[in-house]
């Protein structure tokens, strides 16, 4: 330590070291409110210190600790510092990031206790590799690096076992027909058809129809039988797309083969039994539509006996290297071709984008990628061009949600880019410059889709 240091006022001193340290740090008063946050602590959530600053602190990380296993609360209550416990927040960008969190109590001169201060280390780096390590998590055909997939891929077998109804929740895309497959797949009716019917796609006469079938001369065209869904599923399985589109008179039918197990066709006088395990899917929320009156309350404890929901693409990224292989080797089989994969560029660009459209819109990426790229790696020409521009162009980025994180997000590209630019691409001169590990510019720069190579 030289002459100059020991000259330094305590307090500039202990500022100096918060600012130089690669771990995130910040205190809290009594209120929760933050009283300090340093320079790591900007960097790895990407907000500002003048944006965090008087903030509650479960407003600023959004932690899957700040619900009931808050460490600091827990800090502050026994007056016990934790050590290294694991979890993870959201940053502005929008991101999970793993941490892991250690935290301390603060008292002053007198001893009285003022607030707490939490340290948190970014563990995405240690994460990511650990889950392309490790096997994906399985049922039937779909694969999973994700938590956010790991309870649906948990229960999958139970519900597979069981008869009974169940509700699948998710945005268009996400895979809920795969899960209703797998589930029929795996499930003792197997062998028995699986039969889908999109109830947003028929208007409500024909659908009625669809669904029940009719006898001969049951309306003006009706020249013979025909069987319904209910009745062609059989001992199977009947998967019931967009239910939240189906009219209250149908409902009302729905309800009734629900609590009897029965139904009639069209024109017909007599009950036939229905043997079919119902799923139902939709993309809306139908616990608005019931509080809303378009969705009877009575149908959806019916079919909401067992409920899963499919996270969102983009917040199973884990997965965007898995589905893109799985993808190639399809279109491989499918048109006998070749590709031998993708190149990294474009995967970091596919692990950047918001994916609106979800597991359906990143599989006709790759099917376009196939007509434009010949032999050899998938590279980002091949790529559409709006998925270059995640950041502003995209459906996702207008569409209103998240604007904000959008924002910030492109505010710190440019940072980094600006940044790379004035020390020619290098990463060490870079990261010295921004004033942040070169792994975590490394993470930052994948994440937002900057190439690597210029
Ligand atoms: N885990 C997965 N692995 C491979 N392909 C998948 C996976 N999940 C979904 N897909 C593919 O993505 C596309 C969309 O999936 P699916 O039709 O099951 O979604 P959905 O949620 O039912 O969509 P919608 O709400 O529009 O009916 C399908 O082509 C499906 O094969």
């Amino acid at each position: 330590m030289t002459a100059h240091s020991s000259t330094l006022p305590a307090a500039t001193m202990t500022e100096a070291i918060l600012e130089s340290i690669s771990e995130g740090v910040f205190t809290v008063d009594n209120q929760w409110r933050i009283t300090s946050f340093n320079r790591a602590a900007e960097q790895i959530t990407g907000v500002t210190r003048a944006e965090a600053l008087q903030q509650r602190c479960y407003e600023v990380f959004k932690s899957s600790m700040c619900e009931g296993n808050c460490p600091l609360r827990a800090t502050l209550t026994n007056n016990q510092p934790i050590i290294n416990r694991a979890g993870y927040f959201i940053n502005a960008a929008g991101e999970r990031v793993a941490v892991s969190v250690s935290t301390a109590v603060l008292k002053d001169a007198e001893g009285r206790v003022i607030g707490g201060a939490e340290t948190f280390r970014d563990l995405s780096e240690v994460e990511t590799l650990r889950s392309a390590l490790n096997n994906p998590a399985q049922a039937g055909r779909m694969l999973s690096h994700s938590p956010a997939m790991q309870p649906v891929i948990n229960l999958v077998p139970d519900v597979a076992a069981s008869n009974s109804t169940v509700l699948i929740q998710g945005e268009t895309g996400t895979g809920k027909e795969l899960l209703a497959k797998t589930i029929h797949e795996l499930s003792p009716r197997a062998g028995a058809p699986f039969v889908a019917v999109n109830c947003g796609a028929l208007p409500d006469n024909l659908l009625e129809s669809e669904l029940f079938g009719y006898k001969k001369g049951a309306f003006t065209g009706a020249t013979q039988d025909k069987p319904g869904r209910f009745a062609l599923a059989g001992n199977g399985t009947l998967f019931l797309d967009e239910i939240g589109e189906v009219s209250p008179a149908l409902q009302v039918r729905l309800l009734r083969v629900l609590q009897e197990q029965t139904f009639e066709p069209l024109g017909s006088t007599k009950s036939e039994q229905c043997h079919a395990r119902i799923i139902a899917a939709t993309h809306r929320d139908l616990t608005e539509l019931v509080a809303a009156g378009s969705f009877r309350q009575d149908l959806f404890y019916r079919i909401h006996v067992v409920d899963l929901t499919m996270p969102p693409l983009r917040e199973r990224s884990e997965d965007i290297d898995l589905l893109v292989n799985q993808f190639i080797h399809h279109f491989n089989q499918q048109q006998g071709r070749s590709i031998t994969g993708i190149h990294s560029q474009a995967l970091a660009v596919l692990r950047a984008y918001r994916w609106p459209g979800n597991i359906r819109e990143l599989e006709n990426v790759i099917e376009r990628a196939f007509v434009l790229c010949r032999e050899g790696d998938i590279e980002l020409r091949h790529l559409p061009a709006g998925l270059n521009q995640p950041l502003s162009g995209s459906p996702a980025a207008s569409s209103g949600s998240g604007t904000i994180t959008d924002s910030r997000r492109s505010a710190e590209r440019q940072r980094i880019v600006e940044s790379l630019e004035r020390h020619q691409y290098n990463r060490k001169a870079t990261a010295d410059e921004l004033g942040i590990h070169k792994t975590t510019l490394y993470r930052k720069m994948k994440a937002l889709a900057i190439d690597p190579q210029r």
